[in-house]
Order: structure tokens, then sequence, then C-alpha cells
């Protein structure tokens, strides 16, 4: 399959046409001849390198009535998204090889985005014993990232051994950083809000505690770690002070807390629940700091898909979580200033946003295919997005199977209008093609 992009702005410089062929870039450049290939109009859509997401739950095996590897792909490919990394905590757990090469497969046969699978770094995600690494970064689907999301791994000894195992192979630790013996019964932020509601609070020091033992660790022992969903101002400042000692630490934030704060629970509405909880003004600000100065150094979505048994029900009842992949784009580049389109700080602004959402999680999750720029010989894995476009969100028109988003009857911007995975659209006109 040939195909003839015309006059989309890479990452939003002067528009240029690409021509996709055999699974690559082929050519960039304007005014490339059409012969035979399919055309895309690219007009006024910026192109950026398919996004990567390092923090997506897919609920397969186990849950397949809140997601599936398929279903979360088509939401993945509408996002603008290439590959996701799939989070460990399905039933059963992703501790041996034999599920992870199931997850990796099915992510396959889907076609959609590929889907690489993370592994757990305990049996059972019980923070007992290590679980088979080895055998799951052997195995076909050749995991390198680690991680007991869901569940911190708090036992500091097997941390450790943990981080020194997976140097072997390059690999990372992705922790969920919460000190659970802070945390007992814990509902939202701790903070003026949850005193008021009378709900019992989860303390910013149950992060920063784990987050600070963890980049000791890790410098300790020579290490990659990866802190999950960073949420407080005081976590940034322990990152940031750990990567000007040379610490090899990596960190992500999601959408949603760098939109959100702790007052939406103010409505009782479950969809706010979410862990680590949404915190304060004045974390959303670090933040996004640290988005932009790079103490933060991707955006992951930590798509949280949830049936609705399990979500509309009673506040303490609730499973925490909410869906992020078909949002992501959007909230980014309303929180990195949509004010900044059509201005000189545009291209920088996109530059960015490559960076965050494609190049870096790529090159923390190893994956060779993607994270590429958009140059001649590259893998032709990309999005095109209309900035301009402002849409209201509606949970039921998401492809996930599940509804919990946080954004209902919000307008966001930016729409993502097609999606390539190795040359192949994935999404064309907004609409998925599988
Ligand atoms: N983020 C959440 O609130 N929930 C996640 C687990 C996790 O990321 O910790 C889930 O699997 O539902
Ligand atoms: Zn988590
Ligand atoms: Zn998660």
């Amino acid at each position: 399959m040939t195909i003839l992009i015309r006059n989309a702005r890479v990452l939003g410089g002067e528009p240029t046409d690409l021509l996709l062929r055999d699974g690559v870039i082929a050519e960039i450049g304007q005014g490339l001849s059409a012969d035979g290939a399919e055309v895309v109009d690219g007009t006024g859509l910026v192109a950026l390198p398919g996004l990567v997401d390092l923090h997506t739950h897919l609920r397969e095996p186990g849950r397949e009535d809140a997601e599936t590897v398929y279903t979360g792909s088509r939401a993945a490919a509408l996002g603008g998204y290439t590959a996701v990394c799939a989070m460990a905590n399905t039933s059963p757990v992703a501790d041996t090889a034999g599920v992870v090469e199931q997850v990796y497969r099915l992510g396959q046969e889907a076609g959609l985005v590929d889907v690489q699978p993370i592994g757990a770094v305990t049996v059972g995600l019980a923070g007992e014993r290590l679980a088979e690494l080895g055998a799951m970064a052997d195995s076909a689907a050749r995991v390198r990232v680690f991680s007991d999301d869901g569940f911190c791994v708090a036992d500091p000894r097997l941390m450790r051994r943990a981080l020194e195992y997976v140097k072997a192979f390059d690999g990372v630790i992705a922790q969920h950083a919460e000190e659970p013996r802070l945390t007992q019964g814990a509902q939202m932020h701790e903070g003026d809000v949850s005193a008021r509601l009378g709900l019992t609070g989860w303390p910013a020091v149950a992060e920063e505690s784990i987050i600070a033992r963890d980049v000791l660790l890790a410098g300790h022992v020579g290490a990659r770690l990866h802190v999950c969903h960073v949420s407080t101002a005081g976590s940034v400042e322990i990152i940031r002070m750990a990567k000007a000692r040379g610490v090899r630490v990596t960190a992500e934030v999601t959408p949603h807390h760098l939109l959100l704060t702790h007052e939406k629970a103010e409505s009782y509405d479950p969809v706010y629940k979410v862990n680590p909880p949404l915190r304060t003004d004045a974390d959303v600000e670090a933040l996004r700091e640290g988005l932009r100065d790079g103490t933060i150094d991707i955006v992951a979505t930590d798509h949280a898909p949830h049936a609705a048994e399990d979500k509309e029900c009673e506040w303490a009842y609730a499973r925490p979580g909410m869906l992020g992949l078909e949002t992501a784009l959007p909230i980014v580049l309303d929180v990195l200033g949509e004010q900044s389109l059509g201005t000189p700080a545009e291209p920088a602004m996109w530059a960015v946003i490559a960076e965050r959402m494609s190049y870096a999680p790529a090159r923390i999750a190893g994956l060779d295919g993607h994270g590429n720029a958009l140059t001649a010989g590259a893998p032709a894995n990309l999005t095109l997005v209309d900035p301009t476009v402002r849409w209201s969100v509606d949970p039921t028109g998401l492809a996930s199977l599940s509804h919990n988003t946080p954004y209902a009857g919000m307008t966001v911007p930016g729409r993502i209008v097609a999606t390539f995975l190795r040359g192949v659209p994935t999404v064309l006109d907004g609409k998925v093609q599988k």
C-alpha cells in the first residue's frame, strides 16, 4: 500500500507531502508525485510521530467486559497512538512468559497499534517474591518494562533486587509510588476538601516517601527507575534533585493530573476517583512546570477502563481510574497552550508534544520502531491532527468499552483525523479502520 499525504505540517512547520511506502516514510518534500498512491489531504493538519503510551490498562485477560486488547487498541489508534504498553494487573496477572506472550499476540491480531506487554515485578502483584523477569524478557513479547502498577513494590529489599535484576537487559522498573501504610482506606487527596467531606485522605507524603526511597535505591545500584503517574509538587522536586545527582530516573504525568483538582470530589461522582488522587492547584502548577522543564519526561494516560457496576456506585466502593487514550492529546494541547496555535511559538509546542508523548516514552520502553522523527527512511508511524477543531466529549461516543471519562460534556481542542501504523491507515477521516 502506498499513501501520499498532501500538505501536512510536520510538527507545525511548513506544509509538505509525505510518501508512505513499504512501511516507511519513503519521501518527504513539496509537490511529490502521486503516481498510483492513495492520496490523503493533510491541508491544515499537523503531522506528529505516532504517540506512544507507557501506561495503559487493557483488562484482557480477565475483565473483557471493561476493555479488551482489541477495543483498547481502537481507542488508542483514535487517540493518535501507534504503540501502547499494557499494564500487568490483569487476571491472571501478567507475571509469566505465557501471559505476556498472549497479550502480545492479541495485540498483533488486533493490528491497530503495537501492544507491548509490561511484566509484573512480583508474583501475582503480591509484593512477596520476584516474578520470572528473565523469562518474560526472553519471551516473544521481549518485555523490558516491569511494574506492579495498582500496587506499590513496598518492600525495599524486593525493590532493590528487581532494580538489580533488570540491569542485565537494560530493563526498567515502573513504580506505582504509594506507601500502603499511609493510604489505608484512603479515598481522595488528604487536604481541606477531604476534611470537609469527611473522606479518608491519601497524603502527598505517601507518594513522595516512596519516590525518595526509590531514587536513592536506583542510584545505589545504578539501575533505571521510572515513576508512574507523578501527582504532587513534592514528587517533582525530589525527581528534579535526583536527576541533578545523575540518578537514572524518568517520570510520567497523566493528562488528568495536569488538569483536574481535588475539588472535583465535592460532586461525590466516582468518575473523579483515581489513584493517585486528584491533588491541589499548586500541585497541578508544579506538574505543568515539571513537564515544561523536562523533570517529568513524558505524558502517559493511565487509561483505566472500569465497567459501570464497578464505577457507577457509591464513592467508597468505586474502583479508582479513568479513561485516557482518546482524550490525552486534546487535554495536553489545552494545558500546553492552545493559545500558541498560529503564533511563532507553535512549532516549539509541537516539538515538546512529540518529545513527551512519542520519542521519550518509546526510548524508556525500548521500542525501536516507534518514537522516531518523521524523516525519510523512518518507520511510517504517525498521526494527523486538526488543532483547530473543538469537540465535545461524549462518553458513549468513545471507542472504549467503558465510559468512565472525567471529561464528559467538556469541549476540548484537537481532533485526530488519521493514524498510520507502518504505513497502513488505522484511522482515516476520524474513523477507525477495523
Ligand atoms: N489509576 C487507577 O486509579 N487505577 C488503575 C491502577 C493504577 O494505575 O494504579 C487501574 O488498574 O484501574
Ligand atoms: Zn498506579
Ligand atoms: Zn495504572
